[in-house]
C-alpha cells in the first residue's frame, strides 16, 4: 500500500537575502566577532522582512574558522538577534561552500514538509582567527587546572618550556599537503595553461561587474551597511588590466607562476544570510519569492594522492546534477562561478570544454562544452566584493535569485562553488 503519508517534494523559494558589506582583513571588522557579524546580518534580514521576534523553522549557518568557545556560533547569533529566542539553529562546516550548503541544508527540510522557513547563512573573519596552543602546552594547562594544591600546580608550571608558548595560527593551508590553497590552485592552473593576462583580465572584469551593480543599486536590498562600511572595501572600481600586470606572483614558484594579490581573493572577513521558504508561507506574510532551489550537487577530488587539483571537485558535481535534470552546461542564463582564485574559474571551465578530461574523468562522451562568458558572473563575484570563506555562498545564493528575479519568470542559474577540502557545492536556480 503506497505511503500517503509523506508530503510529496516541492521546491524551496528563496524570498531574499542580507549581507554586511564584506571588509578585507584587519580593517573595518578587526575588532568584530563572527558571532557580532553574524547576528547583525540576521537582524538586517529579519528587518527586511518584518520578522522581528518571529521564529523561522530553522536557521542554520556556519564559519570556517571559529573560536572553541562558539561551539553553537549559529544558535548563539540567533539568541543575539531580534528572532524569537525559541528558534532552532545550529552550525554546519563545508569550508567555502558551507553559505550554499546551509541553503541546500534548508531547502530539503522545506522540500520534504519539514519545515515551512528557515534562513542558512554563514559567517568569517580572518582577523579574529582562533590561536591554539600546542600539545604539549595544553596538556600542562589542563594538569594545571586540574590541580588541587599549591604543590601540584607549581609543578604543572615548571613544565612549561619556552618554546611551547608559540601559539598555533590557523594556516590557509591543506593539513595534509600543507600547501596553500593558493598554491594548489597554481598547479591546477600550470597544468591546464592558465595564463596570467586571462586571470588578470576575469579579475578587472569582476571589479568593473560589482562597481556598476553597486552603483545601479543592484545590492541596495542585499548589503546592510556594518560599521561604518556601506561597500565592499575590496572592491576597486579602478582596476585595470595594466596595474594588475605590475604585481608579483605570489603563489605557485618560478618561472611561469602567474597567481597574485590581483587575481586571488583576499583574505576577508562578513557575514551572509538567505531567507528560504514554501511559497504558502512567503504567500501567507506578503512575502516575494525572487526564485527556488531546484537542486545541488556535491563532490569530492583525491588531490592528496595526485588525482586531482584540489578545488576542481565542482567540475565532477556538474555532470551528475546536469544529468540528474536533463540540462545541458548551456541551458542557464546566469552563470555563478565562485572566484576564489581566477585561474580555477579558468581552470574549470577549460576542464568543461575538453573532451579528454570528460571522457577520462567525467566518464562522458561528449564534453559538457562552453559557456557564454556574458552570462558569468555579471554583477562581480569573489574577487571583487572578497571571500570570508562560509559567508560566500550566501553571497551568491541571494544575488543569483535576485538576477534571476530582475530577468522574470522560467529563467535559470547555476552556481559552482569549489571548497577547502577537495570538495565542491554546485547548485541550480530557477526564477
Ligand atoms: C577556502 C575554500 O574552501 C576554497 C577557496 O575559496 S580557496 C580561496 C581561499 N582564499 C585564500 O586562499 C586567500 C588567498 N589570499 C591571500 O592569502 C592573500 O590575500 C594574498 C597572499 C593573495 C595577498 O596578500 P597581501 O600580499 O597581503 O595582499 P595585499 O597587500 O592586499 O596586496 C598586495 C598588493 O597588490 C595590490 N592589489 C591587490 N589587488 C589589486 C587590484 N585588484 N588592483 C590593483 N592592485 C591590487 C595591493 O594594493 C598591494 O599593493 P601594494 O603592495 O602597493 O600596497
Amino acid at each position: 500500500m503506497a505511503d500517503n503519508s509523506k508530503p510529496a517534494t516541492r521546491k524551496a523559494a528563496i524570498v531574499g537575502g542580507n549581507r554586511i558589506p564584506f571588509a578585507r582583513s584587519n580593517t573595518a571588522y578587526a575588532q568584530a566577532s563572527n558571532q557580532d557579524m553574524l547576528t547583525a546580518t540576521l537582524d538586517g534580514l529579519v528587518a527586511r522582512f518584518g520578522l522581528q521576534g518571529e521564529q523561522v523553522g530553522e536557521v542554520v549557518a556556519g564559519a570556517v574558522l571559529k573560536h572553541a568557545r562558539d561551539f553553537n556560533l549559529t544558535r548563539e547569533s540567533v539568541l543575539g538577534s531580534t528572532l524569537a529566542a525559541t528558534t532552532p539553529a545550529y552550525d554546519v562546516q563545508q569550508a567555502c561552500g558551507t553559505g550554499l550548503e546551509a541553503a541546500v541544508l534548508v531547502a530539503n527540510k522545506i522540500a520534504l514538509g519539514q519545515i515551512e522557513s528557515g534562513i542558512a547563512g554563514g559567517v568569517d573573519t580572518t582577523s579574529d582567527a582562533p590561536l591554539a596552543v600546542g600539545d604539549d602546552l595544553r596538556r600542562v594547562l589542563i594538569s594545571l587546572n586540574n590541580a588541587k594544591t599549591v604543590g601540584d600546580r607549581l609543578k604543572a608550571l615548571a613544565r612549561i618550556r619556552p618554546g611551547q608558548l608559540v601559539p598555533e595560527i590557523p594556516r590557509n593551508a591543506e593539513p595534509r599537503t600543507g600547501l596553500a590553497m593558493g598554491d594548489h590552485a597554481a598547479i591546477t592552473a600550470k597544468e591546464w595553461e592558465i595564463g596570467r593576462e586571462e586571470q588578470d583580465e576575469l579579475a578587472v572584469r569582476s571589479h568593473h561587474a560589482m562597481a556598476a551593480a553597486y552603483e545601479r543599486g543592484f545590492f541596495d536590498d542585499l548589503v546592510t551597511p556594518y560599521l561604518g562600511l556601506a561597500r565592499d572595501n575590496n572592491l576597486r572600481p579602478d582596476s585595470s588590466a595594466e596595474k594588475l600586470a605590475t604585481l608579483k606572483p605570489v603563489f605557485g614558484r618560478g618561472e611561469g607562476a602567474t597567481m597574485t594579490a590581483g587575481n586571488s581573493t583576499p583574505l576577508t572577513d562578513g557575514a551572509s544570510a538567505v531567507l528560504l521558504a514554501s511559497d504558502e508561507w512567503a504567500a501567507a506574510k506578503g512575502l516575494p519569492v525572487l526564485a527556488h532551489l531546484v537542486d545541488a550537487q556535491t563532490a569530492a577530488v583525491d588531490y592528496v594522492h595526485g588525482g586531482e587539483g584540489l578545488l576542481m571537485a565542482p567540475a565532477y558535481a556538474m555532470p551528475v546534477m546536469l544529468a540528474r535534470n536533463g540540462l545541458t552546461l548551456q541551458d542557464f542564463d546566469f552563470y555563478e562561478i565562485h572566484e576564489a582564485f581566477a585561474s580555477t574559474v579558468l581552470s574549470t571551465m577549460k576542464a568543461w570544454e575538453d573532451p579528454e578530461f570528460c571522457k577520462e574523468k567525467l566518464g562522458l562522451d561528449a564534453p559538457l562544452g562552453s559557456i557564454d562568458r556574458s552570462k558569468l558572473n555579471v554583477n562581480g563575484s569573489s574577487l571583487a566584493a572578497g571571500h570570508p570563506f562560509a559567508a560566500t555562498g550566501g553571497r551568491i545564493v541571494a544575488s543569483l535569485a535576485k538576477m534571476l528575479h530582475e530577468a522574470g519568470p522560467g529563467k535559470r542559474g547555476l552556481i559552482s562553488i569549489c571548497a577547502a577540502g577537495g570538495q565542491g557545492v554546485v547548485a541550480i536556480l530557477e526564477s
